[in-house]
Order: structure tokens, then sequence, then C-alpha cells
């Protein structure tokens, strides 16, 4: 068993949370370069947890800008042992309508123009993004929500985009029609490969703010909708943060589906042939395999 560290990067919407005995926002600096925001720890139900706002607070980061691999590397090393993302999104279901949360267990990766890795030239790694999402962390988080009441839909592929425009009445027809994609969003990726990559659980709730653009009774997205929507439901995600530490407890078995030994095979470069200065600033994510 080891101590739960429940991190939580929040998206647009929610930039801080209540309730943390003992917080105190701390900088934490990473090989990776500064992440979004001073991180907010303290703990909740017995339970540590560490905060940090994705668009940093005041939303100064666009979604093609986030530091991904920044924040990663500093949740790890403040000894995240799990990571669950809210963010908001557009839907491509009618069924999973503004207001209601989605637990998203896929993702189709469209960004581009983003660092996806951890590794490369010198310490090679690859790792399996299969299955991208903690089924575990999943279940917390569906019980959080049904338990504050949220309707909330368990399964959906993320569609993540690179933005920062939204999609074009083709592309929104494309990704629900032909692609199958459930809801869409910019930032999910390569956030959930790299929590893979740093053995770190992770689940995501989408807040559906909107029908993207394919909606014949809808138009198209924007914003003005998105924020007031957020600001009618912001609350509910603060809320299911709330309740998870009560739910996971501050003692954790094992990952039972691997999600915290995904590194015990994946690096390939020979030992002998590995970059001293990428492996140094491996310490935190690859630490555990890298010694
Ligand atoms: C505010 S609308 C577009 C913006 O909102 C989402 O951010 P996040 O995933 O951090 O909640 C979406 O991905 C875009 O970045
Ligand atoms: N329709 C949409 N497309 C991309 N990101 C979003 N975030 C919220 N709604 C979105």
């Amino acid at each position: 068993m080891t101590e739960t560290l429940i991190g939580v990067v929040g998206g647009s919407g929610l930039y801080e949370i209540d309730g943390l005995q003992d917080a105190a926002w701390v900088t934490v600096e990473t090989p990776w370069g500064v992440p979004s925001d001073q991180i907010l720890t303290g703990e909740l139900d017995g339970v540590k947890m560490a905060f940090l706002p994705r668009h940093g607070r005041g939303h100064v980061h666009a979604p093609s800008d986030v530091p991904y691999r920044a924040n990663i590397d500093a949740l790890k090393r403040l000894g995240a042992t799990d990571v669950i993302s809210v963010s908001a999104c557009g839907s491509f279901r009618e069924e999973m309508a503004p207001g209601d949360f989605v637990i998203v267990d896929q993702f189709i990766d469209r960004t581009v123009a983003r660092d996806k890795s951890f590794f490369g030239s010198g310490c090679v790694a690859h790792v399996s993004v299969a299955h991208p999402t903690c089924p575990r962390l999943g279940d917390a988080c569906e019980t959080a929500a049904r338990d504050a009441g949220i309707t909330v839909h368990r399964g959906g592929t993320y569609l993540a985009m690179e933005g920062p425009q939204f999609s074009t009445v083709a592309e929104s027809k494309m990704y629900r029609e032909q692609w199958g994609a459930d809801v869409i969003g910019m930032t999910n990726m390569p956030e959930a490969k790299l929590a893979r990559e740093a053995e770190l659980c992770y689940a995501s709730v989408a807040m559906v703010t909107d029908f993207d653009s394919w909606h014949p009774d809808h138009g198209a997205v924007d914003i003005t909708a998105i924020i007031a929507t957020l600001q009618g439901n912001s609350s509910n995600g603060a809320e299911l943060v709330r309740r998870l530490p009560a739910i996971l407890g501050p003692e954790r078995s094992t990952c039972p589906h691997g999600c915290d030994t995904a590194l015990e095979y994946a690096i390939i470069t020979a030992p002998e042939k590995r970059d001293p200065a990428l492996l140094a600033k491996l310490d935190a994510v690859a630490g555990r395999v890298l010694g």
C-alpha cells in the first residue's frame, strides 16, 4: 500500500478548489519548464491533494501552449498517484447535453503542435495507451458524480483538437458521424499520454458545455454560451472533486490495470547508449525504473 495523493488538473472554469486543510500554493520547478501555475496543496478527508489550474489562474495559457510535460512532471514530483482532469467539452451526442458530465475512456488525438512524450532520442520508450484512462479511478469519479446528483455518462470518446478556433461544421459532422467521437476538447491530449508515461492513473471528467457545430437546432458553438454553461456548472466539478478523497481513501493498492507499472518494459534504449542529460530529466517521471 502507498499513500494516495490525488492530483487534479482543473480546466476552463475551474481555477481553484475550496475546503483544503493546510492549503498552500506551492511553486514546483521541473526539468520540463514552468508548470501552468503554482499548485494548491492540502488535505481533504485525510487524503493529500494537489490542484493545478491547467490554463493558469486568470486563464493565461492557450490549449496549444499549456506546458503539459511540466504539469505532469510537477504532479508526479509532488507524489501524485492519481490524476483527475476536469475539462469543458463540446458534445456530439443528443443524449450528452450541456450540463451533463462524461467520464471519458478513449481519445482520438488530432493535436499536432505539442510535445507529446518525456522520452526521445537518448532514451526511447514506447508505452501502451490502448486503454488511456484508469477504470478504477473512473469508478471513483462516477460514484462521486452520482453522489453529487450530477447527470453522468460512463464512457465516451474525446476528440482532442489543436484549436484554438472551434471546428468547422464539416469537421464537426465528420468527427461525429464517421469517426464516432462523443465529445470534443482541446487539452486532454497529450496530457493523458504523459500521465501514462509517468505511471499515473488518469481519469478525465468532461463537462458538456455545448453541441459543437453539428446540431441542426443549436447552430455553431460560441464562447459566450460556453462561459454561461460553465458558470452554471463549475460548482458541480468542484463538488465532484471534493467527494473523491473519501471514496479513494488515504491508502492505495497497486493499480489492478497496470497504470503504475506502465514503464516496466517500455524503455528500449540499451543502458550504455542512454543520454545522461535526458536520464537526469526523467528523475521524477521514470525514477522507479531508471533507479
Ligand atoms: C473555454 S472553451 C475552449 C477551451 O475549454 C476547454 O478547456 P479545458 O479542456 O482545459 O477545460 C477546451 O479544451 C478549450 O481549451
Ligand atoms: N465545442 C468545443 N470544441 C472544442 N473545445 C471545446 N471546449 C468546450 N466546447 C468545445
